[in-house]
């Protein structure tokens, strides 16, 4: 959605239409005001889903309205809504399906306003913007959109044939499918093949099953950041994978039998070994013995039961003593089911929770130390686990790594990947001509957790829903499951002394839940192609965006009780926001629910969505608001709060410009940190705002604004911005400064405008980067330049900089002379391509990136940007961090303070 006029000259570009006839009318970026519903509520429309480089269907695309509009509109009559297209993997077991959707608009309108000036558009196209990236991709554009994961019962192929064809996969030719063709992998793209045709009218184009796990394991570990985690003792912990670093490994797939499989790069593989031992021997074996209904009950069950009533120890054989001579204490298991042997005892005596934890012992430790064996035989360190067997389950995890761990000394290393079971799937589908998949790199890849979409998690629950109101109503259901879901399932450890050859394998966390829940694991990928890291950045293998590390648990605690405490005023707001009626109050409820549920969840498994910070929190919470279709919570109290500053401005500036330079400067930077008081995140904050009027408030907080702050390098700050003592003008003014703005109201009227304002003065071009969507009372990057045209009505140096930059195109403006332009510093506005108050350097806008060459000063401003993320991160340029604390733990935490203390903090650019 944000990038729309970027997006129109990517599709003429990339049809090699002519553009430039279009070209000025088209430049201007618009925005659609807030994000645009999905109709289909499975899908809502994300931050970070753009929509450049996608592929259309451009037949008939026509200019709609006059041509002498500024901005037409453009009509593609033939583009579908939904391009989709997937692969499968129809394994023994399960069929795995990965299919890509994108929403693409019928037309792109023009209405709203406009967020980056032509200007800026024009300085990133002619830096050759799009040229570049399609060189970077291999001359391939790269799709936005997104990639669901689905998975059902191979003896239910029907149940994936009805889905595929109530999503209408099949009748999609995008990502270069060839029409009617669907690539498929594992043994029943020949055993099915001719149901497809029948059922579908489609020919399967069979990929190697080998090729396609190695292809699906090597993009997950390159393009998502959470993918591998190591899991012992009950403890998960991410793994950050070095690309540069990332082969030899093995990779083991347990599926219905297990497949070894050496990998030494890109298409670059080995199958190694394999074995019949596997997941298939675990259900099948554990279904015969134990008459379970599922596999997860199978799993859930082991979890009471104690393998000494079925296993023959050590400590049977040698009379309760250890062998020490080999290394064999009593307990270790000698002889799998072994001691059912000398007990002339039929099948019903014995406790079917015993028989699965013998039974998963069994298979795991086996698979563990074949798969040892073949990394020693190759000598390779580290052993990637996938396949459904695995099943996300502790205790499994725990025991194939303590195999690993002891059969290697310790030297090898098992990890395990969060779409265990999608590699086959996702291999296939990047087999696809030309939609540059591959290329896809972390940054571009943001994974979400909707809920309420009964196929969007890996699991199918029901009919596809079609509309919010089937979500909402779908949502009811899901939660009155979900509360038993959420609730730990009671795991009783056997006191058993049969404890295997290895000392036991200690799963705390392993209380098992049902499918709905635990399939959370795995999210909606979205690949958005246009993010891109902040060059700035000084170092981005080290940057961590999270100031405070939720894995804490107190920590984590009470972040998460803040949030449930905020959430009942947050639903009151949203459904208030949107009018207030029954349905409104009803889409208010689910999103609580929701969002409640996703709390629940942290709760219970700390790493369900990957590794958690309070970034990911907040972002959470504005997604969920967003699925549930709340477009914007706090826009009247923005609006309110908007005005109400833009009265006091004229005399703000007055003031400031009575001062002396130096005196200016730490009036504005004041002024910057008494304004950021205006937070609707505080808890404290919405408190203050009870008790008194916005000006009030900004008196108040202004008159506390003594120095020094509790993070104080003003002085520092002042000297590099000093000025000539007689004439006035800066020593070493910047070239360009990025000003990360917060919040609407008196924070970036009467605190960040003017400081832009003054570097304007002083030679400096200045560029507001704000949000790409709304996030509580944030202001946007398209509201933006209202709020400047406002101010520019006070103020000729505003009202200069902002029509060269092209914010201001709509004024009329005769007393620019064309001198006045050439000496004039730009003011634009950028997007960072952000939906949250914190912001992830990893992930920003293009154009954001795009501007990073020279800019020499970045100003991070609120505690979202400055303090819970960032406010560690180190840049390749000056930057200066402005925050007022509004949370006690944080102070304390972070600055060794207490609630409204102030931060100024200055880093100056290394000198190298
Ligand atoms: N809901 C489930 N139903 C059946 N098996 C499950 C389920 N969840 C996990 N499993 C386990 O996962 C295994 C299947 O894993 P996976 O889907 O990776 O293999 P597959 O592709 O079906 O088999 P293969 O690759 O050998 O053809 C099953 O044998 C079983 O052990
Ligand atoms: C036959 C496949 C490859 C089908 O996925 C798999 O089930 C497997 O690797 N089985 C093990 C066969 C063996 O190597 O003994
Ligand atoms: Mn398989």
């Amino acid at each position: 959605m944000h990038t729309d006029g970027f997006f129109r000259c990517i599709v003429y570009q990339s049809c090699n239409w002519r553009l430039t006839k279009f070209e000025t009318r088209l430049l201007p970026t618009t925005m659609s005001s807030s994000p645009r519903p999905s109709e289909d509520g499975e899908e809502p429309v994300s931050s970070r889903t753009s929509p450049i480089r996608p592929l259309l269907d451009l037949s008939g695309a026509a200019i709609q309205g006059s041509r002498e509009d500024k901005n037409p509109s453009i009509v593609l009559p033939n583009q579908s809504e939904e391009i989709s297209h997937f692969a499968v993997d129809l394994g023994g077991s399960l069929i795995k399906l990965v299919y890509f959707s994108r929403r693409a608009d019928r037309e792109t309108t023009n209405s709203g306003n406009r967020a980056l000036s032509p200007v800026r558009k024009l300085d990133h196209l002619k830096r050759g913007g799009f040229e570049a990236e399609l060189r970077r991709y291999g001359g391939f554009p790269i799709l936005g959109g997104r990639l669901h994961f689905v998975k059902f019962e191979t003896s239910k192929v029907n149940d994936c044939l009805d889905f595929i064809q109530s999503k209408r996969l099949h009748l999609c030719k995008a990502g270069g499918a060839k029409d009617g063709v669907i690539k498929a992998t594992g043994g029943g793209a020949f055993k099915f093949a001719d149901m497809f045709k029948e059922r579908l009218g489609a020919t399967i184009d069979k990929e190697d099953e080998m090729g396609c796990l190695v292809a699906g394991a090597n993009f997950l570990l390159r393009a998502i950041r959470d993918e591998a985690f190591t899991h012992l003792e009950g403890e998960k912990k991410f793994v950050q994978i070095d690309h540069n670093d990332l082969y030899p490994y093995l990779l083991v797939n347990i599926g219905s039998g297990v497949s070894m499989i050496k990998v030494d790069g890109d298409g670059q593989y080995e199958r190694v070994s394999g074995t019949n031992v596997g997941g298939g021997t675990f259900w099948g074996l554990g279904r015969l013995l134990t008459k379970s209904k599922s596999f997860d009950e199978l799993l859930e069950i082991s979890q009471g039961g104690d393998n000494s009533a079925i296993d023959m120890l050590v400590g049977d054989i040698y009379g309760g003593l250890d062998y020490s001579k080999i290394g064999l204490s009593a307990s270790t298991i000698a002889s799998s089911f072994g001691k059912v042997i000398g007990q002339d005892k039929p099948l019903s005596e014995y406790r079917r929770e015993d028989i699965a934890l013998s039974l998963l012992r069994m298979i795991s430790y086996n698979i563990g130390q074949v798969a040892y064996l073949n990394a020693l035989r190759y000598g390779l360190k580290r052993i990637f686990f996938g396949g459904f067997f695995i099943r996300g389950h502790a205790y499994t995890m725990d025991t194939m790594s303590f195999a690993i761990r002891y059969w290697s000394k310790g030297e090898a290393q098992a990890m395990f990947l969060r779409h265990e079971g999608f590699l086959g799937a996702l291999g296939a589908f990047l087999n696809y001509d030309k939609h540059g998949l591959s290329n896809l790199t972390a940054h571009q890849c943001v994974e979400r957790f909707p809920m309420g979409a009964p196929y969007a998690r890996g699991e199918v629950y029901g009919p596809p829903i079609r509309d919010l109101n089937g979500k909402i109503t779908w949502m009811d259901k899901f939660v009155s499951k979900g509360n038993e879901i959420t609730a730990p399932v009671p795991t009783s450890y056997p006191g058993t002394t049969g404890l295997g050859g290895f000392e036991r394998p200690l799963a705390r966390s392993c209380s098992l839940r049902s499918d709905a829940s635990a399939a959370l694991n795995v999210g909606v990928l979205h690949l958005v192609p246009s993010l891109e890291p902040f060059p700035l950045l000084a170092d981005i293998q080290s940057y961590e965006p999270n100031t405070v590390d939720l894995s804490d648990q107190s920590e984590r605690e009470y972040w998460l009780k803040i949030l449930s405490s905020n959430l009942s005023d947050l639903v009151e707001k949203a459904v208030a926001s949107e009018g207030g009626t029954p349905d409104v109050i009803r889409r208010g409820d689910a999103f609580a629910r929701a969002f409640k549920a996703h709390l629940a969840r942290l709760r219970e498994e700390p790493a369900a969505y990957g590794q958690l910070g309070l970034a990911n929190l907040l972002e959470m919470r504005e997604e969920c608001l967003r699925e549930f279709h709340f477009q914007d919570v706090y826009l009247a109290i923005k609006q309110r709060e908007n005005e109400a500053s833009m009265v006091v401005l004229p005399d703000l500036l007055a003031e400031l410009d009575s001062l002396e330079p130096s005196a200016r400067l730490l009036a504005l930077i004041e002024g910057v940190l008494a304004a950021n008081i205006f937070d609707w995140g505080s808890r404290a904050c919405v408190e203050l705002y009870r008790s008194g009027t916005i000006l009030e408030i900004y008196r108040m907080s202004r008159n506390k604004m003594r120095r020094p702050w509790r993070v104080d390098d003003f002085d520092s700050f002042c000297d590099r911005m000093r000025v000539n003592e007689i004439t006035g003008i800066p020593l070493k003014p910047h070239k360009r400064a990025l000003l990360f703005v917060d919040n609407s109201g008196a924070d970036i009227v009467l605190g960040m405008i003017p400081l832009a304002r003054e570097l304007l003065m002083r030679g400096t071009e200045v560029v507001l980067v704000a949000n790409s969507l709304p996030t509580i009372n944030d202001v946007t990057a398209v509201e933006l330049p209202s709020i400047i045209a406002a101010a520019a009505k006070h103020c000729e140096i505003l009202r200069k900089a902002a029509t060269a930059g092209g914010l201001l195109v709509d004024v009329v403006d005769d007393d620019l002379t064309e001198k006045d332009q050439a000496e004039v510093p730009f003011l634009t506005v950028v997007e960072n391509g952000c939906g949250s108050p914190c912001i992830d350097f990893r992930q920003v806008s293009s154009e954001l990136a795009s501007l990073a060459d020279d800019t020499d000063l970045v100003v991070l401003e609120g505690m979202g940007r400055a303090l819970h993320t960032n406010f560690n991160a180190k840049f390749k340029c000056d930057v200066l961090k402005l925050a007022m604390v509004k949370n006690q733990r944080l102070a304390e935490q972070i600055i060794n303070g207490s609630i409204y203390d102030c931060v100024c903090r200055f880093e100056p650019k290394e000198q190298s």
